[in-house]
């Protein structure tokens, strides 16, 4: 079956549908991670965008059950040059088109995703519309107009409920904006007794679960799009040590006074250099973005930057002045991507205070 993309600049890309049928609209973005599809598709962060891979094979090792990144795929729609029909890998459960069409998901192979790419780079990231449905691109072109890019993806990612995964170690509420299963997989390793709250929980409510730090997770759109967090981490300030990953970087600096801006095609792969100003040393960094804080906004805030992207000069990392807080844009817990950043979680589980009473092998009721 054919399927086609229109993007918002009037180009029109025709190519072969490999998921389900029907019509998706979303941002048109690229990622440039070689391996790791099955960790993008499922990344909350990317709920509401069209994602292509620019690497020309995708899907050679399939689907397996262990390297999802959350409960389901979140993308709206999955673009590559060539689809594998025939994954072949000892993990592998199924082809990711079977996958794709599980979930009601449209994929699009047989197009040039180097030439879509380079279009994305030059006009920025666009509108586009994918469709299976035999009809005039007009038609389609229509519906596209019509339809505006969503701003509540963080309400539809978030999780509905509290939960927790009870440990001995020092309490960390995860505040989830779209949370990566790799936060909690970082924290649990380390110990933390984890519990996860709604994007739209309180600061009394936090307060309540009584937490030694709090982690702002990574999460979809723009960060000014949920003004109700950057309120909640104001006032979390000073009362916790807190560490913002990705979208949580973001409303840690708005909370402190800083701005962000749209970036004009993001940062998304598995190999973005990173300086690390105070040892001069650089990390390859897995990334997902496309807004960022702006470097001259930290002027007269209490934010020191510590991290920038080798490649443009962005802002990648943030430090409080005076209070116990901390954040980065990248993603420290990889998933897909190297390690050369998970030092950070050891930084902020250390820098936890947990109550005493609850130490491992203690008596709790003591
Ligand atoms: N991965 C993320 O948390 C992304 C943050 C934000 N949605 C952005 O695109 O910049």
């Amino acid at each position: 079956m054919r399927a086609k993309l229109l993007l918002e600049d009037g180009s029109k890309w025709e190519g072969i549908s490999f998921g389900a049928e029907g019509e998706s609209m979303g941002e048109v973005v690229f990622n440039t991670g070689m391996t790791g599809y099955q960790e993008v598709l499922t990344d909350p962060s990317y709920c509401g965008q069209i994602v292509t891979m620019t690497y020309p094979l995708i899907g050679n090792y399939g689907i397996n059950r262990h390297d999802i990144e959350s409960r389901r795929p979140f993308v709206h729609g999955f673009i590559v040059r060539e689809q594998a029909e025939a994954p072949s890998h000892w993990r592998s459960e199924r082809s990711i088109g079977h996958w794709l069409k599980e979930y009601e998901l449209l994929g699009l192979a047989g197009i040039d995703t180097r030439q879509l790419t380079r279009r994305i780079r030059v006009h920025g990231t666009m509108k586009g519309i994918l469709s299976t449905k035999e009809e005039s691109w007009d038609a389609l072109a229509e519906r596209l107009d019509r339809q505006a890019l969503m701003q509540d993806q963080v309400a539809r990612v978030s999780t509905q409920s509290i939960h927790t995964a009870p440990s001995y170690g020092p309490r960390v509420v995860l505040m989830d904006f779209g949370a990566k299963y790799g936060l909690q997989r970082e924290l649990a390793r380390r110990g933390c007794d984890v519990v996860v709250v709604p994007h739209h929980t309180t600061a009394e409510e936090i307060e309540r679960l009584r937490p030694d730090g709090i982690l702002l997770s990574n999460g979809p759109g723009d960060p000014k799009d949920v003004p109700h967090a950057i309120r909640t981490v104001a006032s979390l300030l000073g009362r916790y040590p807190l560490f913002g990953i990705c979208l949580g970087h973001q409303l840690f600096a708005l909370a402190c006074g800083a701005d962000t801006e749209k970036m004009k095609f993001g940062h998304r792969g598995s190999n973005h250099p990173v300086k690390e100003l105070a040892s001069g040393r650089t990390w390859i960094t897995s990334q997902n973005h496309g807004y960022a804080v702006r470097n001259e906004s930290l002027t007269g805030t209490p934010l020191k930057l510590t991290h920038v992207a080798l490649n443009d000069g962005t802002c990648e990392g943030l430090e409080h002045q005076e209070l116990q807080a901390f954040s980065v844009q990248f993603h420290p817990e990889a998933a897909p991507g190297p390690h050369d950043s998970e030092s950070l979680f050891d930084r902020f589980v250390a820098g936890l205070q947990p109550d005493s009473s609850l130490r491992e092998g203690g008596n709790i009721h003591a």
